[in-house]
């Protein structure tokens, strides 16, 4: 099997002292998808070194070009959506359907970013000192570190690179470990649309060597980071340290309120949806589902019948609607959470169980974790994986200050057919969204995304917000 090397300054290479590693289908472990390096930390010089070298000529590109080159990889990665969702499903063990509509909305990304390339305006205002007048442009900040996590291995990268080089940015790609195909074939899409050498480098390898490097990095003038609180808390540490601007998007523990007064079947597909598509491994997923107290058993029956028929299976079956957890790493912990949960008194865990099929994957049924209070661990920590916890709750009020007990703010759904409670909720929602009769997962590609309090730090991805992170203000005071 051929080794899949780095992208740095425009050419492929297998840098000296990488190490082969095998990239196994969690769907099937007899699958090899690739083998691909794990780069050791010099890559990372050299990556940091193309793209400083690029930064000059490209940030001064035309706005036009950037954009004809956006278009070029929008166009592409369209064109070519069907092998792309097939390799991400294989490599990820979300479902093609699920790893089809990422690919679409990358390609959308990258579309919409074209056209931001084109719309970055500036200010021009009178100075309060008469005969100056004062011009405020935003410009590129230079070498953008880009870290990203597995669970979205083509749209996380492409909501990143996408306006970090629409606004004149060269970048440093570092994808989690576990999907390096999904981020070569984003690459060689990126290298045939025909960006200059060392606008776009990829570093694929461990987050301990690469991702390391790329934080400490003198040459790297900021840090866009999506993953674990942990990590993330560690890459804030390291830009502060080195005084670059730092976004992060890491976990959530997302509430949706089902209301009395909700349309109980639409609440029931609202929470299969976000609890347990792309096997609940989204850090929009409802892990927390906030039942009123004179709904609770009807809404909790109907959704166990609406889970028996969800069909676990190989991402690739037409018929699996749960496809495989991720790694064997993210198997143990949602096992161990649904251990936690079922050795404590009051608590019923109903699925949660590991699935046999004919191939030799990562299988685990939905789960739901009933019983159990809002303090419980099971309903405080991110899991990460298809379970869900459901809270009964006396009434709205009550369901209000508990979706907002939590340190994470990512999210909050809530199910009504109440006006009054939706608007309540809109306007005291303690998160970055919310989703009114919607799953709390899936989100418009042209809007901003981000959350509160452990979600997020710093400014928001996508959307025409994105220029806040990607660009830096200038404030020049002329004197004709
Ligand atoms: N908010 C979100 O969207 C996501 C949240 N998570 C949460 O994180 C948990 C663990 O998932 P995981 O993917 O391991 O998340 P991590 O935070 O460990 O990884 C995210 C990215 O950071 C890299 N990384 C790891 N350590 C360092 C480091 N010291 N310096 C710089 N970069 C580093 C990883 O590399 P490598 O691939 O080598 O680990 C990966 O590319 C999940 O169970 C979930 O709770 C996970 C994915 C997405
Ligand atoms: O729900 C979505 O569409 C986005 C989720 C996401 O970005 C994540 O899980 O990292």
């Amino acid at each position: 099997m051929t080794l899949l090397g780095c992208y740095i300054g425009g050419e492929w290479v297998v840098p000296a002292g990488a190490e082969p590693v095998d990239d196994v289908s969690p769907a099937d472990r007899s699958d090899v998808v690739g083998r691909f390096v794990q780069a050791p930390a010099s890559a990372v010089d050299d990556a940091v070194a193309a793209a400083r070298a690029a930064f000059p000529a490209w940030s001064r590109t035309s706005p036009q070009r950037r954009a004809d080159l956006l278009e070029a990889v929008a166009a592409r990665i369209l064109a070519e959506a069907d092998q792309l969702a097939e390799l991400l499903a294989r490599e990820e063990g979300k479902t093609r359907a699920e790893a089809h509509a990422e690919v679409l909305r990358a390609g959308q990304l990258f579309r919409f970013f074209s056209g931001e390339a084109l719309r970055l305006t500036g200010d021009r205002q009178a100075s309060t000192r008469e005969g100056i007048a004062i011009n405020v442009h935003h410009e590129p900040i230079g070498v953008v570190g880009i870290i990203t996590p597995w669970n979205f291995p083509i749209a996380i990268p492409s909501w990143k690179a996408a306006p970090a080089l629409a606004f004149g940015n060269t970048v440093v790609l570092k994808p989690a470990d576990l999907v390096p195909a999904t981020a070569h074939a984003l690459t060689r899409i990126i290298e045939s649309a025909g960006f200059p050498p060392g606008v776009f480098n990829l570093v694929t390898g461990r987050g301990s060597v690469v991702g390391e490097a790329i934080i400490g990095h003198p040459g790297v003038d900021a840090l866009t980071f999506t993953g674990s609180e942990q990590v993330g808390r560690h890459v804030a540490a390291a830009g502060a340290a080195r005084m670059v601007r730092v976004q992060l998007e890491m976990g959530g523990k997302n509430p949706l309120v089902v209301l009395a007064d909700a349309d109980l079947d639409a609440a029931v597909e609202v929470a299969v949806n976000g609890a347990f598509f792309q096997t609940g491994q989204r850090c929009t997923a409802s892990s927390r589902l906030l039942v009123e107290d004179a709904v609770h058993d009807a809404f909790v029956e109907r959704l166990l019948a609406r889970m028996a028929g969800l069909t676990v299976g190989h991402s690739l079956h037409p018929d699996t609607v749960v496809g495989p957890v991720v790694s064997q790493a993210q198997l143990d912990t949602d096992l161990g959470y649904l251990k936690l949960a079922g050795d404590t008194p009051g608590a019923t865990v109903h699925g949660g169980e590991q699935v046999e099929l004919e191939h030799d994957g990562f299988y685990l049924s939905p789960a739901l974790i009933t019983g159990l209070g809002n303090t419980a661990r099971v309903n405080r920590e991110e899991i990460f994986g298809p379970v869900a916890g459901v809270i009964r709750v006396a009434d709205y009020d009550e369901a209000l200050a508990v979706a907002n007990d939590t340190p994470y703010g990512l999210v909050a759904g809530i199910c009504t057919t109440s006006l009054r409670h939706a608007e309540h909720f809109q306007a005291h929602s303690e998160t970055g969204m919310v989703m009114v009769n919607l799953p709390t997962a899936g989100v418009d590609p042209h809007v901003p995304f981000g959350g509160r309090k452990g979600s997020s730090y710093g400014p928001r991805e996508q959307g025409s917000y994105a220029r806040h992170f990607f660009t830096q203000t200038k404030t020049a005071y002329v004197q004709p």
